[in-house]
């Protein structure tokens, strides 16, 4: 789960304090590659880095282990300003995972993993042990798998590999530059669900770059939109940033497919429900409360009879609390749309501030519920309030 935001009350896992970088190479002849940027990562999230190519995202990241060096301002990983650090000895703290994952091609897999805990001279037993139990966590068979070479393996595969010898020593935070994306789109997928469960196991805090917004709003938990110079266009949580872009880049960025992003991360809430079936008509099926709405509206279609003319009876906690019809998805989906005072964006400059949803939705107020995530149930803890 995410820390707490009560300003101040947690430390951040990585802070950037008006961050700028401008390449020696370019400088005078175009602008900062990162121009002023405050951001925050909170403990145990995945923050994702998302923008147009060339906005800065990797030059971002590069700079929190320091393989790239900032022009001015500060980066600080759990409270401790990383220039003090030294670079070597940062990057065993930091796990970074990029595209084309750098295996090393003479080394097996299971020395591929190996290689920081070896740096800190850890035992052969201990070593091995912890080889054993990364291949078990990202999925692949130490048995079958530990002594072969990179070649030997499918893309998706040596990326599984790529973040197990990421996390060998459990760092705190992990760093990822487009991780995914050497890997055909079905396999994409299935490695973002995979990470996403591996991130739940371990809890380690995540700083993702991706140039995929479908990407970001699948992995984050919270999304930063970035243009030129790093610039913050929007932190949110992925449902604000598709349902309520901040700014026109962002809307931009969303674009086409929002609708059907918005299916996928709104979900059906308590609220939505109506308390009463409607007069005449036989429930076509059972939906629970939760339920992404594009599922929802994919149970209308599929039911036999009167498609989306239906009605679907709506379960929770194992108990008949309503019915939806395709009228109701419209509504749940003006109510995530809903621009009436709503600020999805985290505008404060210090970047700190809580995730705020809109007067008046306090669903909006809480992280996306995720059903790769534990959590409540959206709106649980809300009786029926829509008007009959
Ligand atoms: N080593 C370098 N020397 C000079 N300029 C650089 C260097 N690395 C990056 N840049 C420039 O800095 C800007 C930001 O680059 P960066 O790689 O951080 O962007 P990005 O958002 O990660 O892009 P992409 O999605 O294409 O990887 C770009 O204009 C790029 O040309």
């Amino acid at each position: 789960m995410v820390g707490s935001s009560v300003r101040g009350m947690v430390e951040p896992a990585i802070r950037f304090e008006h961050v700028r970088k401008e390449y020696p190479a370019v400088r005078g002849r175009a602008g900062a590659a990162v121009d002023d940027l405050t951001l925050e990562v909170r403990p145990h999230e995945v923050l994702v880095l998302v923008g147009p190519s060339g906005c800065g995202k990797s030059t971002t990241l590069r700079m929190a282990n320091r393989l790239v060096e900032p022009t001015s301002g500060r980066i600080l990983l759990e409270g401790e300003d990383v220039t003090h650090v030294d670079p070597v000895q940062l990057r065993r703290r930091i796990g970074y995972v990029i595209q084309d994952v750098g295996l090393f091609p003479h080394r097996t897999v299971a020395q591929n993993i190996a290689t920081v805990p070896r740096l800190l001279g850890w035992d052969a037993k201990r070593t091995a042990a912890r080889v054993d139990e990364l291949l078990d966590l990202v999925g692949l068979d130490p048995a079958r798998y530990a002594r072969r070479y990179p070649h030997e393996l499918s893309g998706g595969e040596r990326q599984r590999v790529g973040v197990a010898r990421a996390l060998a020593t459990d760092p705190p935070v992990l760093l990822m530059d487009e991780p995914f994306g050497a890997v055909d789109p079905v396999g994409r997928r299935r490695l973002q669900t995979e990470f996403a469960r591996i991130q739940r196991e371990v809890g380690t805090t995540v700083m993702l770059v991706t140039h995929d917004i479908d990407e970001a709003v699948r992995m984050g938990d919270r999304v930063a939109v970035l243009s030129t110079g790093a610039h913050v266009e929007q932190l949110a949580s992925p449902l604000d940033v598709v349902a309520r872009p901040a700014t026109d880049a962002v809307a931009d960025l969303v674009g086409r497919g929002r609708l059907a992003r918005l299916l996928a991360l709104g979900r059906l809430e308590r609220t939505d429900v109506d308390e009463v079936p409607g007069p005449g008509r036989a429930a076509i099926g059972t939906v629970d409360v939760g339920t992404e709405l594009g599922d929802v509206l994919a149970t209308l279609l599929a039911s036999p009879g009167d498609g989306a003319d239906g009605r679907l009876d709506v379960v929770e906690a194992g108990r008949a609390v309503g019915s939806v019809t395709a009228a109701t998805v419209l509504r749940a989906l003006r109510r995530l749309t809903d621009a009436a005072g709503a600020d999805g964006n985290e505008g404060d400059p210090d970047g700190s501030a809580t995730t705020r949803g809109p007067a008046g939705s306090p669903d909006l107020d809480r992280r996306l519920p995720d059903p790769h995530r534990p959590g409540p149930d959206a709106g649980a803890d809300r009786v029926g309030t829509l008007p009959t």
